[in-house]
C-alpha cells in the first residue's frame, strides 16, 4: 500500500512552536504515542503543541484542535490561536476570523503590524471550581499552596486563573532565581490541581510591565505561553498590582494584554512566524522540509 505523505506547517508564536496540519478536507487522527513521538525534539519534528485545523461544526472559519507535546489534548493555546488566526485571515483575505475551540469561540484580527495578531481570548474563569481546584477557596487571588520547607517555602500563595486551561501564578522578585525545571513538574501535578496546571513565575518590574517564565502543563519550559500571559495580566490587575493593560515579557518576546473593562474579555496581541513548510510519511514518520518560511522581519517592526 502506498505510504501517505502529508504536508504540514512549522510555526511559532514568540518561540512557542507548533506543527500545524490542515485537516479540513482530509481528517487526521493520530494516537497519543504518535503525537508524542512527533513532538520529540531528538527523534521527531519537535514542537510544544500540535495543532490540527478542522472544519467547524458551528459554521465559523475553523475548529482548532490542540495537543501538547506529551500527546494530551487540551482546550486552549493562545500563541497557536494567533498563528491559526493569521493563516485563516491570509487565506480568506479577511481581517477578522472566528476560531472554534473546545473552550469556546475565539476571534482573531489584524493588529499593530506585520504578522502581529490580536485574539479576543474571552472572559477568564476565576471561581475555584472553574480553575479547577480540588478544594474550595473563596479568594482565588491567593490560594493556600506552597512548595519547600513549611517554615521557609520556596514559592507560596499563587493566584489561579482559567483561560480555557488552568494557570497558577507565583509572584516573585526574580523569575530566574528558581529552578523551574525541578519545581515546575511538582507544581504542575500537585493534587490541588485535578486537571494539572500551567505554572508561571511573574515579576511586576515596572508600571504595567511583568516578566514571566512558564512551565507548561504537558510540555515543560517554553519560550512563551499565550494563555499564561492572559492569566498573569488578569491576576495582576485583579490584585491591584497593575492596570488592566499590561505588557508580559516572556523569554521569547512581549505579549500585549488588555483585560477589557467594558465586557471583561481578554485581548492578547503578539507576533506569529511561519518557520518552514514540511511533509511527513505517516507510515514511517520520516519527514522533510519542502519550503521556506517567513522572511525575517525588519528590526523594530511593530510587535
Ligand atoms: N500547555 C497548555 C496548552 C498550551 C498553552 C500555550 N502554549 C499557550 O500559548 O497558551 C495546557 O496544557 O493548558
Amino acid at each position: 500500500m502506498a505510504s501517505e505523505t502529508r504536508p504540514f506547517l512549522k510555526m511559532n508564536g514568540l518561540g512557542n512552536d507548533f506543527v500545524v496540519w490542515d485537516a479540513r478536507e482530509k481528517p487526521l487522527l493520530l494516537g497519543k504515542d504518535v503525537i508524542a513521538a512527533l513532538g520529540d525534539r531528538e527523534n521527531g519534528i519537535g514542537f510544544d503543541q500540535m495543532i490540527t485545523v478542522e472544519r467547524s461544526s458551528l459554521g465559523v472559519d475553523a475548529f482548532m484542535r490542540i495537543h501538547n507535546q506529551n500527546g494530551g489534548e487540551v482546550s486552549a493555546c493562545g500563541n497557536a490561536t494567533r498563528c491559526i488566526g493569521r493563516l485563516l485571515m491570509e487565506e480568506a483575505g479577511k481581517d477578522l476570523v472566528t476560531i472554534e475551540t473546545a473552550a469556546g469561540l475565539l476571534h482573531a484580527f489584524d493588529a499593530a503590524g506585520p504578522r502581529s495578531v490580536t485574539v479576543d481570548m474571552g472572559v477568564p474563569r476565576l471561581q475555584w471550581d472553574e480553575i479547577p481546584l480540588a478544594e474550595e477557596f473563596a479568594d482565588t487571588r491567593a490560594i493556600e499552596l506552597q512548595i519547600g520547607p513549611i517554615d521557609d517555602p520556596i514559592l507560596h500563595t499563587p493566584a489561579v486563573v482559567n483561560m480555557g486551561n488552568p494557570h497558577a501564578i507565583f509572584w516573585v522578585k526574580d523569575v530566574e532565581a528558581y529552578d523551574l525545571e525541578r519545581i515546575g513538574p511538582l507544581l504542575e501535578t500537585h493534587p490541588i490541581f485535578p486537571e494539572c496546571a500551567n505554572i508561571s513565575l511573574a515579576h511586576v518590574f515596572d508600571e504595567d510591565q511583568i516578566r514571566v517564565k512558564v512551565w507548561e502543563r504537558g510540555v515543560g519550559l517554553t519560550l512563551a505561553c499565550g494563555t499564561a500571559a492572559c492569566a498573569v495580566g488578569v491576576a495582576a490587575a485583579r490584585d491591584g498590582k497593575t492596570g488592566r493593560k499590561t505588557t508580559i515579557h516572556l523569554p521569547g518576546g512581549p505579549i500585549g494584554i488588555e483585560w477589557r473593562e467594558s465586557d471583561g474579555h481578554v485581548l492578547m496581541t503578539g507576533l506569529t512566524e511561519v518557520e518552514y513548510e514540511g511533509e511527513i510519511d505517516l507510515d514511517t514518520l520520516t519527514w522533510r522540509k519542502t519550503g521556506a518560511g517567513d522572511t525575517p522581519l525588519q528590526a523594530g517592526a511593530a510587535s
